[in-house]
């Protein structure tokens, strides 16, 4: 369908889009979800424009069984060549040394399956090989770390350090999360931005090459992100190290978006369906949803590349796989509009 917004990408108008629904978005999920449906879901999304998925994470399976086949998904990655029309970077968290290092052993058994940062910048050999990056995740407040962590900030920054230089010393991007930066399950808004600031400095020491910013309880609001962005900044941190994440949970996530394109801010986090919802963040429901996302860049003449009719109906078939409502209100007007048109165009034959 013929949306009529400006379009056409130029490099200061694009968005980078870091889909996160088969890892954010499916680990919270309570009924085992097969590793067809999510090798299925990733290779959907794949063909889809997006450039970057997280596809899994390397945690303990004991904290968050629904990402215990995770081996099985980065195995699938390397030795299926999954299509898709720009080259796809994919990601998996990792939560220390063990994790890194039950990733790294699938790599260094497939070592010419993926590429690396230091790849040659040929187009051609990115399309053939997927890129592998990892993601370690820190918390902004001492409840938050010990809940999802089970160590205080400065343990886990510790941790994370060593993770992060052996993922660049196997020539990995490496991202990094900061969750609960604009309120907390346990501690409420009260979210020091200068303790977000350190600890993103932290992170970028240790070599990680970007920041992304949790909203993970949906508690950020247009004042608060701006607040918070403008700490950063003060703090030194370059907006192109950083990337927002916003959960939708009070409906803000794309003014809270608005407002960090105003600051800079060019890579956002989103979950195709508004999947999600963190296992260690009680009542948090699910990322904005991709289609929301890529919808809201297409009004403001901002480029992501991914096209919305397919994330769409991605949205619309794993919600029907898990059982439970399309939580994107774009996918859903798209497909009905779509329905719309076919019927006008059935009934004037
Ligand atoms: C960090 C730990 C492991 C500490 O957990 P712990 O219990 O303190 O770890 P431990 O070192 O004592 O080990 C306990 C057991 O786990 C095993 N183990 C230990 N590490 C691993 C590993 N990597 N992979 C596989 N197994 C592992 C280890 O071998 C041992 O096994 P056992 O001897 O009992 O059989 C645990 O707390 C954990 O896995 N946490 C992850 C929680 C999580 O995944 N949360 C969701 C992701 S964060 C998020 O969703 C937010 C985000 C990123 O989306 C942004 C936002 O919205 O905010």
């Amino acid at each position: 369908m013929q949306r009529g917004f400006a379009t056409g990408g130029t490099s200061s108008n694009f968005v980078k889009l870091v889909e996160v629904g088969p890892r954010d978005g499916l680990q919270n999920e309570k009924k085992v979800i097969p590793l067809a449906t999510k090798i299925d879901l990733i290779e959907r999304l794949a063909k889809t424009g997006l450039s970057t998925i997280e596809a899994g994470s390397f945690v303990a399976p004991k904290w968050v069984p629904q990402m215990a086949n995770s081996s099985e998904i980065l195995e699938h990655i390397l030795q299926k060549k999954i299509q898709s029309p720009v080259p796809v970077s994919y990601s998996f968290l990792a939560p220390n040394t063990k994790g890194l290092q039950n990733a790294a052993a699938l790599l260094a058994k497939n070592p010419d399956a993926y590429s690396t940062q230091n790849s040659p910048a040929n187009i051609h050999e990115h399309i053939n090989k997927p890129a592998v990056e990892m993601a370690v995740f820190a918390a902004a407040t001492e409840s938050f770390s010990q809940k999802n962590l089970n160590c205080d900030i400065k343990t886990s920054l510790e941790r994370f350090k060593e993770v992060i230089q052996d993922a660049k010393g196997m020539g990995m991007r490496v991202r990094a999360y900061i969750s609960v930066v604009l309120g907390c399950p346990f501690e409420g808004y009260d979210v020091d931005p200068h303790r977000v600031a350190e600890i993103a400095t932290d992170l970028l020491e240790s070599g990680a090459d970007e920041i992304s910013l949790g909203d993970t309880t949906g508690m950020g609001t247009a004042p608060r992100t701006s607040a918070l962005l403008r700490s950063l900044s003060a703090a030194g941190l370059r907006t192109e190290d950083i990337a927002m994440h916003f959960h939708d949970t009070y409906g803000q996530a794309l003014v809270n978006t608005a407002v960090s394109l105003e600051h800079g801010v060019r890579i956002f986090d989103s979950s195709v369906g508004g999947l999600g919802g963190c296992p260690y963040s009680p009542g948090a429901t699910g990322n904005v949803a991709t289609e929301n996302m890529v919808y809201f860049m297409e009004t403001l003449g901002m480029d992501t590349g991914v096209d919305l009719d397919a994330v769409a109906d991605i949205g619309a078939w794993i919600s029907g796989e898990l059982g439970r409502p399309n939580d994107s209100t774009v996918g859903k007007a798209v497909l009905g509009a779509r329905a719309r048109d076919a019927a006008t165009s059935k009934a004037k034959l």
